[in-house]
């Protein structure tokens, strides 16, 4: 092929045009990205050479190779990896592979307010991959070949940056990539092995494959001249080159697995927490597991791919290995090094191993554990507490550890970017759902922080009480506005208020907690059993029979809309309220199925009626001529007041307007 002249994509020509303007106060992270991407090469270069030996051409050494020549003014990163073939080096480098890199550059583009230089710092953490390489350089050339290609099928790629790329045939004797980076003038820097050195332990020392470096000697200065350090011939290796996970877990630093992380998970955030062990037993194997601190955009698509990587024996094997986590996990990020499964191991094979379901288990238990004990040190203050303690820290000792002391605020944190994936657990996942429903959180009657435990709850019940009490409704001033609460306000009996979508859902799941029943106060008569006292009750009786006429018409007049009417002792201030059947669906849900273009059973919910309201009492008897259409009012308005919507709008204004004049 003789020398083509290619466009970068629209995005590449934006993303180039941000590296060189705004990353210069974080240079340093070009040669990170680089690494890493000579890495992954090497990774794929294993993983097709296991069914294909022939890809090794005779040295299965995988290395990076980093020198300079100072005179030419180069840094070349060169590795004998996987290699690009012609398509592909237009391809992948002529474009942006990462979707996340996509969505980040949509976000900083459309966020004018940022300026350069807050841009640079923000994608100075987040990695633009190869075309980092333009922080430090003003033309890079890429010269490759694809293993299993003939010599003559190489590849030479260059660009200064701006526009486009010139691509033509080279012949390239070894297999790999060689990335070329001619150094700006601001760039020098980097053409000291010192430098590059502290660099490459700064970001890459947890990279698997060995870093090389020619070594340096200090030659003694001739006439008078002084001395200097010069290159030798001999390759010397810069880094651990032994892969992280599978050192002894005290000797990785934070920062290492700050930096790993970042490697494995393309996220810009450090991470939560992690977890790192060997397990044991009759299936062996290394787990490194990490809470990423934000949740991913497309959390909630159910197909997305587990963020596990799964290695055998140190051979990368694939990413995304889903059967190694549950699908209410998927949000882990991490790596799975086993022992035991073939090498040629696939994702068919992976579904049906014993020893894949005993890893799964294993790394749930895991993250559960940990999550356990972010949960145990989490201090989030409860309203009306000075936030010293709470029923969340009782059992922790004022003498904390500065580890334990770091999980402070953790799982709040985490609860608030996850919370409603982990929920899904508990309809996917019964054996782990006692440990689940432990680890559940709501805002409540106290609190509007989402930061109540069942067993706080529990914790605070009443004398007396005989079951957690909850309501859920599309939003939290919903629910705190719902009649249905006024009861249990007047009692001073915490209900825990539950808005976000699954929880209706995932609560079939989870009847009771530690042996006490859960109850929905829109769902069912409510029965407050020894809370109320004798007194109440025959109130509540008496009123219920010389209603008893009223309620009659009543559900006579809205037999179309109610499938009974009955007295309620739960409201105080309002006049009336729905709920539904004891286990029928809620009428939030069924409106949300619905307005999901979902089959929804058609339900007729209760009306309950506070007989000591002056509007029910308005009702009255025969002599009313308004009965009718004030008990329409009474229904219409009760579903107003829970969030639903009457059937006919315009009828429910009239008749309000009607009695208005
Ligand atoms: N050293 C290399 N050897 C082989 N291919 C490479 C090398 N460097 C880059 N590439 C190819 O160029 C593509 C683009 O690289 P870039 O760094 O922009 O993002 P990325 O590495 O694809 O991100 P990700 O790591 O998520 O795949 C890579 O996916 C890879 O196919």
């Amino acid at each position: 092929m003789t020398k083509q002249t290619h466009s970068f994509q629209a995005e590449v020509s934006q993303l180039l045009h941000l590296v060189t303007h705004s990353l210069y106060s974080n240079k340093e992270i070009f040669l990170r990205e680089l690494v890493s991407n000579a890495s992954d090469a090497c990774d794929k270069l294993r993983y097709e050479g296991l069914n294909n030996d022939a890809l090794f051409e005779g040295n299965a050494d995988l290395e990076v190779r980093v020198s300079f020549d100072k005179d030419a003014r180069t840094l070349t990163i060169a590795d004998n990896g996987i290699g690009m073939s012609q398509e592909e080096a237009i391809a992948h480098l002529g474009t942006i592979a990462k979707s996340g890199t996509r969505e980040f550059m949509g976000k900083l583009s459309g966020d004018q307010k940022t300026d350069a230089k807050d841009q640079g710092a923000l994608i100075g953490q987040f990695g633009v991959g190869f075309y980092s390489g333009y922080i430090v350089a003003d033309r890079i050339t890429v010269e490759s070949r694809r293993a299993g290609l003939k010599a003559s099928e190489g590849v030479r790629w260059s660009s200064t940056g701006t526009g486009d790329f010139e691509v033509e045939t080279i012949t390239q004797a070894e297999r790999g990539t060689k990335i070329i980076l001619h150094l700006r003038d601001d760039a020098e820097e980097y053409l000291s092995a010192w430098k590059l050195k502290s660099v490459i332990n700064k970001y890459s020392d947890h990279i698997s494959l060995p870093i090389r470096m020619r070594k340096e000697e200090w030659k003694e200065g001739e006439n008078d001249q002084p001395g200097e350090m010069v290159l030798t011939d001999e390759w010397e290796t810069i880094n651990q080159a032994n892969a992280l996970w599978a050192r002894a877990k005290k000797d990785v630093t934070d920062e290492q697995h700050n930096e790993f992380y970042k490697h494995i998970s393309h996220d810009f955030e450090p991470p939560l927490a992690w977890s790192h062990n060997r397990v044991e037993g009759s299936t062996e194997y290394t787990q490194l597991l990490y809470i990423p601190s934000k949740a991913p955009m497309d959390l909630f698509n159910r197909d997305k791919k587990s963020g596990l990587k799964l290695y055998v024996k140190r051979v990368f094997i694939m990413d995304d290995a889903e059967a190694l986590m549950p699908s209410y996990l998927r949000f882990i990020k991490g790596v799975v090094d086993s022992a035991d499964l073939p090498l040629n191991v696939s994702r068919e094979l992976l579904q049906e191993s014993r020893d894949v379901k005993a890893i799964r288990e294993g790394n749930t238990r895991r993250v559960l554990a940990v999550l356990e004990d972010l949960a145990k040190y989490d201090k989030a203050p409860v309203a009306g507490d000075d936030g010293v303690t709470d029923a969340t820290t009782e059992g922790v000792t004022d003498v904390l550890s500065d580890e334990d002391k770091a999980k402070q605020g953790k799982y709040s944190q985490f609860y608030a970017e996850f919370g409603s994936v982990l929920k899904e657990g508990l309809g996917e996942d019964f054996a782990n759902k006692d440990k689940l429903a432990k680890l559940l959180r709501f805002a409540s009657t106290s609190t509007d922080a989402v930061t109540v435990s069942f067993a706080d709850y529990k914790a605070r019940m009443k004398e007396g009480q005989e079951a957690i009490y909850y309501i859920t409704a599309d939003s939290l001033a919903a629910a705190k506005n719902s009649p249905q609460l006024e009861v249990f306000r007047k009692k001073g009996i915490e209900v825990l208020l539950m808005t976000d979508r699954v929880d209706e859902w995932a609560l079939n799941f989870v009847q009771e907690f530690d042996g006490t029943p859960l109850q929905s106060v829109a769902k069912g008569a409510v029965d407050l059993g020894s809370l109320q006292d004798e007194a109440e009750k025959k109130a509540a009786e008496d009123a219920a029979e010389a209603f008893k006429p009223v309620l009659a018409k009543l559900k006579e007049a809205l037999k179309d809309k109610a499938d009974d009417v009955r007295v309620t002792t739960r409201l105080v201030d309002s006049p009336a309220c729905l709920v539904v059947k004891d286990h029928g669906m809620s009428m939030q849900l069924a409106r949300m199925l619905k307005q999901a273009g979902q089959q929804a059973p058609e339900m007729k919910p209760i009306l309950e009626v506070n007989a000591e309201h002056a509007l029910v009492k308005k009702l009255g008897g025969d002599a009313n001529p308004n009965f009718n259409d004030l008990a329409h009012i009474l229904f219409d308005q009760a579903l107003l007041a829970e969030g639903g919507l009457p059937e006919d709008p315009a009828a429910y204004v009239k008749r309000v307007n009607a009695l208005l004049v």
